[in-house]
């Protein structure tokens, strides 16, 4: 690979002895990697490769996800590269937390940070691009979470609606991306002396907010995927300097992972605890990872005005009659309508104000007229075991389904016509209406895709 003049000359001289190996593994294959997903009642991939587990997270494995597979559709499966995996890892919030993920899309760390949440507590996910909260909101509700609230939002305007709201936050910053170049070689075309040091500059401001997010004794986890000194250990200088409430806590580093480097920065021997993920060192692109606390006596938590139900009778009675008919759990959260679009918002989540909200909560429907049809993201969140009537399909019915088809099935289910949760590998995926012995599609449109196994496909 032909790396930029100046990023060789760079890191020739801060790596020494160390540079040959380090530009070499630039040449050497991508490292792919998934995690898979706990909050599924089946998490055994059926189709994914499993080249060997990445030892330092329970979830994650080295190899290819195919995002057309039953695997990857059903949520089982987050294709992440294996380094990043570090960052959720270190994170590693407890169910029952208040959470925020600042700079979210797609959702690798989201996701991973559901897996240990259990769905339990809340999850704010939060992205400044409106394309990118889309992605990252399909992605979430693919996974199956329902604590989760997903914002498009600027890091200022949250902390001005959430102050002192957080026990944990992950700002996995906008970087300058030289853990990327392997794996997206276009990624180079930005890359000039100077831009580290810009993208710090973003990086600062995007901190100077998430600061004030933070409740007395909560954790902040800062991660980038470049190499640069200027955006690694000395933004953790800057922000120990800037911010003395702040203490940096150790990271226990399995074998080949590197402490992060005081000499890169001022010299303060505490950027030790920081790691670094190099690519000649292990297998992945790169990363390098903080965690802190943040030291307020002063402070007091913040009690902010919790979200109200706006439902109507009907709207209850509606929704009642669909739980009763189908569900063997209780929804835990506040119920909320935007439009006629039903919602379940986590408990703990906070008056919304004037924030931009893609997705306040889990969707649980629609309110069609005098009926209310139930989500995809609901029969996503919910596993076989929880709801009361399920229709399993196979891996033919599946891809016939998917492509957008009816579905005949071998024979009516005894429970009758009506809502079932369909079924696939043992997880749920989505609601649809049985009518005799056909399954009627209810797959969203825009979801649609054609699956190496459909009948009408002319792959042979
Ligand atoms: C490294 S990516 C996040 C990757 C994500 N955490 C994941 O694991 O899938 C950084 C994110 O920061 C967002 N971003 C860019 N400028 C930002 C800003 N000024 N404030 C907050 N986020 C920003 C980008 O759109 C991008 O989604």
């Amino acid at each position: 690979m032909q790396l930029p003049t100046g990023f060789i000359e760079k890191y020739t001289r801060l790596l020494g002895e160390q540079a040959p190996a380090f530009f070499a593994s630039f040449d050497a294959p991508v490292q792919k990697g998934y995690r898979v997903n706990p909050l599924k009642e089946n998490n055994k991939p059926a189709t994914t490769p499993d080249d060997g587990s990445v030892t330092y997270t329970e979830f994650g494995h080295y190899g290819q996800v195919n995002g057309h597979s039953i695997d990857h559709a059903s949520g089982m499966v987050y294709s992440q590269e294996p380094s990043a995996m570090f960052v959720g890892e270190v994170a590693h919030p407890h169910p029952g937390e208040i959470v925020l993920d600042l700079s979210a899309a797609p959702g690798g760390k989201t996701t991973h940070l559901a897996s240990f949440m259990r769905q339990e507590g809340l999850l704010v996910s939060n992205e400044i691009f409106k394309k990118r909260a889309q992605v990252l909101t399909e992605n979430v509700e693919r996974f199956g979470i329902s604590n989760a609230v997903v914002t498009n939002e600027s890091p200022e305007r949250l902390a001005q609606q959430l102050p002192g709201f957080f026990d944990r936050i992950v700002v996995d910053a906008p970087c300058s991306g030289e853990g990327m170049f392997r794996k997206d070689p276009a990624a180079m075309q930005y890359w000039d002396e100077d831009y580290p040091a810009k993208c710090a500059a973003l990086q600062r401001t995007i901190l100077a907010e998430a600061v004030k997010m933070l409740k007395p004794d909560a954790e902040l986890i800062y991660s980038t995927c470049t190499f640069a000194p200027e955006e690694d250990e000395q933004m953790i200088a800057w922000l120990l300097a800037t911010y003395p409430q702040l203490e940096l806590l150790p990271i226990e580093k399995p074998v080949g992972m590197d402490d992060g480097r005081p000499e890169w920065a001022d010299g303060n021997p505490e950027l030790t605890k920081t790691a670094r993920l190099f690519p000649h060192h292990m297998n992945g692109e790169g990363h390098f990872v903080a965690k802190m606390r943040w030291h307020d006596e002063t402070a007091t938590e913040q009690k902010l005005k919790p979200v109200k139900t706006n439902l109507t009778k009907e709207q209850i009675v509606l929704w009642q009659d669909f739980a009763n008919d189908n569900l063997l759990v209780p929804m835990v959260g506040t119920l909320l309508t935007f439009g006629d679009q039903l919602y379940c918002v986590p408990s703990q989540m906070a008056d919304f104000g004037h924030l931009s909200i893609m997705r306040p909560g889990l969707h649980l429907g629609t309110y069609k007229k005098k009926r209310f049809e139930p989500s995809l993201a609901l029969g996503l969140a919910l596993q076989p075991s929880q709801v009361k009537k399920t229709v399993v399909i196979d891996d033919q019915q599946w891809a016939n389904y998917v492509h957008g088809d009816t579905v005949s099935l071998a024979t009516a289910p005894v429970d009758g016509n009506g809502w079932y949760e369909v079924v696939i590998n043992d997880n749920g995926f989505g609601f649809a209406k049985v009518v005799g012995a056909t399954l009627k599609n209810f797959y969203p449109k825009g979801l649609r895709f054609l699956a190496a196994t459909t009948q009408n496909s002319n792959d042979e």
